[in-house]
């Protein structure tokens, strides 16, 4: 840094400010800001950063800046945005920022044509260049290759993730129905998966990898979807300003009078899954979304009894929902249904396909096999305290909705079927880091990806890529960046990782989120990844005990965890008598739902006390993948 020179220095609100340099300390520079000449303040000397000559010209590509660092990079991305540029590459990395407005232009059609075939760099930096590297790249080196859209919530994974796809379907699509359909299914996996949050009113609540494939010509042959970790807790319960899934509020908006009265439906305000939440919100047109949501069943050929399958279940977990229980009084200790569920239970039964009386048993009271000596032995049937039955009843609406939601995802990739793919490009659109004043179950699995996410980076880019440099001979700079294996060690390591510590605490007779929570805080002392919510730097988790919370030091900052419900959200089993109950349904479609779910090995495992699926495993496995 040169005297004189402007530099950027730290701003508490600006993140930068420009400033010169008038006295140097040991660790500290003083810094006169232009903005506020005669003023001074002093600037630790690893945060000051030389500016380049003229701060208000841009650059295409953040590489091609003279200096390049944080405040040059983000400046560089700042006045681009101001005019309207939201892409910037970094090499062949893509950077977006949200412009919440439709930019004219931006998407259409001649932009399209013009980035087909054009090499990365040849024309600005734009979604659609990334989409035709990447199929340049599968069709000369005859290889799958995939893109990761990352960002926090609101950055705009999903509407660049739907860019990459319409792009591919109409560059390289053989104009058929085919690849309408390929973006046609968008919003009806948005209907079920996505919902207002107080950051995004069209949240994808789902992680999802969709594959395009192609023919050996490299013609687009048809798609697949994958789809991770539905975030189930929203089914039951939605925090202030966010709603439930779209579907719910769109159903009890649109549907006619006639499947109103079949499906008994009344306006959102009547049922517990979607009053809690906010109603109403000017920028959200339930009726609207509902005509365009048919127009998209319709599209990729969803039939009228299959939208009535869809619809009668979503209507069912939304009675489901409205089933209460008070005590009996009596020894027992058990509960029933107050006089007010009775209707209800009758319209959920109904919806269902599921017997009254069964249903109401299931509910309240929960059958166990005992084993005696190894020999299966009597039928016991355990009567339920009331926020057991609760806990029952919403992990019932969870278990029902997510495999509609499975389902939902399983219908579309019929939509688009091929038989044979030479290769393919996929897109990975997952929640990126998330960091709130409350974290809980959810956070954690979202933060554990982005974790292994950045690993791949890491050796994919930094080490990979020095390794190239110096094997050429390059006289490059080491990058030093910091190894996240001991991180993604304490979550996924076999025995020791929180996540097998978190399943042992499921397997235990009494499984209590403060053991958890101790059991994760004995087992690692001296971890550096690791530490208890007393020594935070926020005061508000200052207040969380030692058996309440853990704070895991992630590559992107440090995050506290609030252990309440992270025992039962990462269980994903029914008790045995609502799962047989849900398995054995009069309703063929709903049966079906729960099909391969009775597996031998289950019905062993639920036999004893020990029913458990674990969320958090399955979640690991997944990612090996
Ligand atoms: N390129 C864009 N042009 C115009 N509007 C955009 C663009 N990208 C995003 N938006 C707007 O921002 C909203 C949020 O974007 P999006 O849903 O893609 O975010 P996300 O990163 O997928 O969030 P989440 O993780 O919550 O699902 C969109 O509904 C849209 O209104």
């Amino acid at each position: 840094m040169d005297d004189g020179k402007p530099v950027w220095a730290p701003h508490p609100t600006d993140g930068f400010q420009l400033g010169v340099m008038v006295d140097i300390g040991a660790d500290t520079l003083t810094i006169e800001p232009l903005s506020h000449r005669g003023k001074t303040f002093l600037a630790p000397i690893s945060q000051v950063f030389p500016a380049e000559d003229d701060v208000n010209k841009h650059v295409e590509d953040n590489c091609s800046l003279m200096y390049l660092n944080e405040a040059t990079l983000l400046n560089n991305i700042r006045v681009r945005y101001s005019k309207d540029l939201i892409y910037t590459f970094v090499a062949n990395i893509l950077i977006a920022v949200n412009p919440y407005y439709d930019i004219p232009k931006l998407y259409a059609l001649e932009a399209i044509k013009s980035y087909r075939g054009r090499s990365l760099g040849t024309l600005p930096p734009h979604v659609y260049a990334i989409a035709d590297k990447a199929y340049r790249d599968m069709k000369v080196l005859q290889m799958s290759q995939s893109i990761i859209v990352s960002g926090e919530s609101g950055a705009g994974k999903t509407e660049n993730t739907k860019f990459v796809l319409r792009y591919l379907t109409t560059s390289y699509g053989t104009g058929q129905d085919i690849d309408e359909r390929i973006v046609e299914a968008n919003p009806l996996l948005e209907a079920f998966g996505n919902a207002k949050t107080v950051r995004n009113n069209n949240s994808s609540r789902f992680g999802k990898f969709v594959e395009i494939h192609f023919s050996q010509k490299n013609e687009v042959v048809g798609g697949f979807v994958s789809h991770y970790l539905l975030e189930k807790s929203r089914i039951c319960m939605q925090s202030k300003d966010e709603r439930n899934y779209h579907i719910f509020y769109r159903l009890c908006a649109g549907v006619s009078e006639d499947l109103r009265s079949v499906l008994h439906l009344s306006s959102p305000d009547s049922f517990r899954h979607t009053k809690a939440g906010s109603l109403k919100d000017p920028l959200l047109d339930d009726l609207g979304d509902f005509k365009r949501m048919c127009g998209a069943m319709k599209k990729i050929g969803l039939d009228d009894t299959e939208k009535l399958n869809l619809f009668r279940v979503v209507a069912g977990v939304l009675h489901l929902g409205n089933i209460d229980f008070e005590e009996t009084g009596s020894t027992s200790g058990g509960c029933v249904l107050t006089n007010q569920s009775n209707q209800t239970l009758q319209h959920c039964a109904e919806l269902l396909g599921l017997d009254q009386e069964d249903l109401r048993v299931s509910l309240t009271t929960r059958v166990m096999l005992t084993t005696a000596g190894g020999a299966k032995g009597t039928v016991i049937k355990v009567p339920l305290k009331v926020e057991q039955a609760n806990n029952a009843r919403d992990a019932l609406a969870k278990a029902v909705y997510s495999r509609l939601f499975d389902h939902v995802v399983t219908r579309v990739n019929q939509c688009f079927p091929f038989t044979a793919s030479s290769n393919f490009i996929g897109v990975l659109d997952i929640a990126g880091f998330e960091y709130f004043e409350h974290n809980s179950f959810e956070q954690f699995c979202i933060n554990y990806c982005n974790e292994k996410l950045q690993q791949f980076f890491n050796e994919r880019i930094l080490k990979e890529e020095q390794e190239l440099y110096q094997k050429e001979g390059l006289g490059v700079n080491e990058v030093h960046y910091v190894d996240n294996q001991d991180c993604i060690d304490l979550i996924e390591a076999k025995l020791l990782g929180i996540l097998d510590i978190l399943d042992e605490e499921n397997r235990l007779p009494q499984p209590s989120d403060q053991h958890f929570a101790e059991a994760i805080h004995s087992k690692h002392k001296d971890h550096f990844r690791l530490t208890v919510p007393r020594k935070s730097k926020l005061a508000i988790h200052r207040n969380i005990r030692d058996d309440e919370g853990f704070i895991v030091r992630h590559f992107a900052g440090a995050v506290c965890y609030e252990t309440t419900q992270f025992v039962e959200k990462n269980n994903d089993a029914l008790h045995m008598s609502l799962e047989s109950l849900v398995c054995e349904s009069k309703d063929k479609f709903v049966r079906n739902l729960f099909e391969n779910n009775f597996s031998s090995k289950d019905s062993k495992q639920k036999a004893g006390k020990l029913s458990f699926i674990s969320v958090g495993n399955k979640f690991k496995v997944e990612h090996a993948q």
